[in-house]
């Protein structure tokens, strides 16, 4: 594509350049630029992009898009905001590929990777081509790529929607977080359905305020089309028992579609019963009412497939499809996983990282243990610390054996992340371990029949980061080892 062909959509035609390149490709790391690359400098929170424009040219960059002007030998665009941009040229330089799919973002604290992924066992179900974006992985059929992020910035966005295009994808659904709706990463991605599950306590360091916090969530369905076009409708999905909801409801011209249990809702579970195995409710929709039993324990399991099987009746899958997927649908990776070494004590791994999603899985876990709760946590470094006292109360008061440890310490001090946990809980038991392969042996050690380990935070991560190391690191394996090692 040449480069006044894109240009002319950043609709200022001072823009224009003489020399007009041909080009191959966008990037904004310098370290990914390859000949004919048009190279967009980006402003970072570590360091300035714009540091970087003379090594793209070296490399081959024929074109730079700036926030200043810089002296070199490839004409410099000057933009007042290259991230902006940087959303407005990835959409057409992509061709605009999610004009042309179905597309369903998940917004809200928690549940977002759980939400998708059933969302993406029914679309399946229904014999659809499916691709996913979130804090696994970049998933286009059964292939699986490494993310950094859970919403990946515009570019690799855009660049991902077009590969899925060539796969043949109709339908996507990703994870939409916080911060990159705050920063714009979602521009240019046109929604079909938003999700939202619900609003709690995270990310405070980034936000700030609660207030901020829901406001940045609240763009999603802000940003959802403003205008009534009855044959490319737009539907916000909410969640009737979360207050943000109401807000969200004004904040969006789509058509709403409301999903529940405690209050009136669209689509309703009722009746639930809850076993150590799994989960039966009836459910309640629009189109039929289905007695059915998911695979998934917990009253935050049945919220997540609520809003699952909201958006994909949003999407026009039949409900008999919807329940055949559901009640299949084994569980996600790391989150509520059971770990199975042939042991007489229950071993959980969870992804609980906020102290919402730790009380919820704790008070799940109470509802079924025969013995003592083993709760082994910790909080990540570089993030909302006043998530840590909060996350060491709940598990005091909701286990017997709570036993703080390391998370992803990044560059604190770990000793520190456990004090400021300690914290909240002064005049409590616990015990604080700061290896985390210690605090496991020590719990599995101390388990005996009936007993319930829940090690949280980590779920899915096969790593840990300790100052600016990745170290291999995976509750499951390490949790097997030692029962291997110590127990059997
Ligand atoms: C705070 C934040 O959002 N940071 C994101 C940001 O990093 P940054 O601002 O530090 O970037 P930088 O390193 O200063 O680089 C600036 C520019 O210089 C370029 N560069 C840099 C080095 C070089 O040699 N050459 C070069 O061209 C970079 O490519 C970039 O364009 O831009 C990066 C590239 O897109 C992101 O990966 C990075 O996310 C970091 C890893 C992160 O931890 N983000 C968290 C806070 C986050 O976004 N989390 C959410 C929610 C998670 C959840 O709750 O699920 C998420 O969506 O992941
Ligand atoms: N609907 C829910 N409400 C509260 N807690 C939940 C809910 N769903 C899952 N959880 C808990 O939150 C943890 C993380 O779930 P999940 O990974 O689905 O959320 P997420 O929103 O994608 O998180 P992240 O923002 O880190 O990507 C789970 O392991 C579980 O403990
Ligand atoms: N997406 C979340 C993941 C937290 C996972 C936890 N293990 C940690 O490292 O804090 C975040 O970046 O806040
Ligand atoms: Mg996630």
């Amino acid at each position: 594509m040449k480069l006044n062909d894109l240009l002319t959509f950043l609709h200022d035609d001072s823009l224009l350049s003489l020399k007009n390149p041909t080009i191959s490709s966008l990037e904004m790391d310098s370290r990914e630029v390859k000949p004919g690359s048009l190279f967009i400098c980006i402003k970072g929170y570590t360091v300035d992009g714009h540091d970087f424009a003379q090594k793209a040219v070296d490399q081959g960059a024929v074109a730079i898009l700036a926030e200043r002007n810089l002296d070199l030998d490839v004409p410099v665009i000057v933009v007042k905001d290259t991230k902006r941009s940087m959303a407005v040229l990835a959409d057409i330089f992509y061709g605009q590929p999610t004009h042309s799919m179905h597309l369903i973002g998940v917004t809200g604290t928690n549940g977002k990777t759980t939400t998708t992924h059933i969302i993406e066992k029914i679309f399946n179900e229904a014999k659809k081509q499916t691709g996913l974006i979130g804090t696994m992985y970049i998933k286009i059929g059964d292939e699986q790529k490494e993310v950094k992020n859970t919403t990946p910035e515009s570019l690799t966005l855009q660049k991902t929607f077009a590969e899925m295009k060539e796969q043949n994808v109709s339908h996507a659904i990703m994870e939409v977080s916080s911060h990159a709706l705050h920063l714009g990463r979602i521009h240019g991605c046109d929604f079909n359905v938003a999700v939202f599950t619900n609003l709690t306590q995270d990310h405070l360091d980034y936000h700030k305020t609660m207030e901020a916090y829901k406001y940045a969530k609240g763009l999603l369905f802000a940003q959802l089309g403003n205008k009534f076009d009855h044959n490319d409708l737009k539907i916000a999905v909410l969640n009737e028992d979360e207050e943000a909801s109401e807000e969200f409801k004004r904040m969006t011209s789509a058509k709403i579609l409301t999903y529940g249990i405690d209050r009136p809702a669209d689509i309703k579970a009722e009746n639930i019963k809850m076993t150590s195995k799994g989960t039966m409710f009836q459910l309640v929709t629009p189109v039929g009412t289905r007695n059915v039993t998911i695979q998934m324990v917990g009253k935050f399991s049945v919220y997540n497939v609520l809003a699952a099987v909201s958006a994909s009746l949003a999407s026009s899958v039949d409900l008999d499809t919807i329940v055949t997927a559901i009640e299949s649908m084994e569980g996600v990776r790391g989150r509520f996983e059971l770990v199975d070494g042939g042991q007489d004590y229950t071993v959980i791994v969870d992804y609980a990282h906020t102290p919402d999603s730790l009380e919820n899985v704790l008070k799940t876990v109470k509802q079924f243990a025969e013995g003592r709760i083993f709760c082994i946590v910790g909080c990540g470094g570089d993030r909302d610390k006043t998530k840590r006292p909060l996350m060491a109360k709940i598990a005091v008061t909701y286990s017997d054996e709570p036993v703080f440890t390391s998370d992803n310490p990044r560059s604190e001090d770990p000793q520190v992340i456990l004090q400021e946990m300690e914290e909240g809980v002064a005049g409590n038991q616990y015990t604080s371990i700061i290896s985390r392969e210690e605090a496991i042996s020590y719990a599995v050690k101390k388990a005996q029949k009936g007993d319930v380990i829940l090690i949280a935070g980590k779920g899915h991560e096969t790593y840990q980061i300790i100052g600016n190391k990745v170290f291999d690191f995976d509750d499951k394996e390490i949790a097997l080892n030692a029962i291997n090692t110590l127990n059997l």
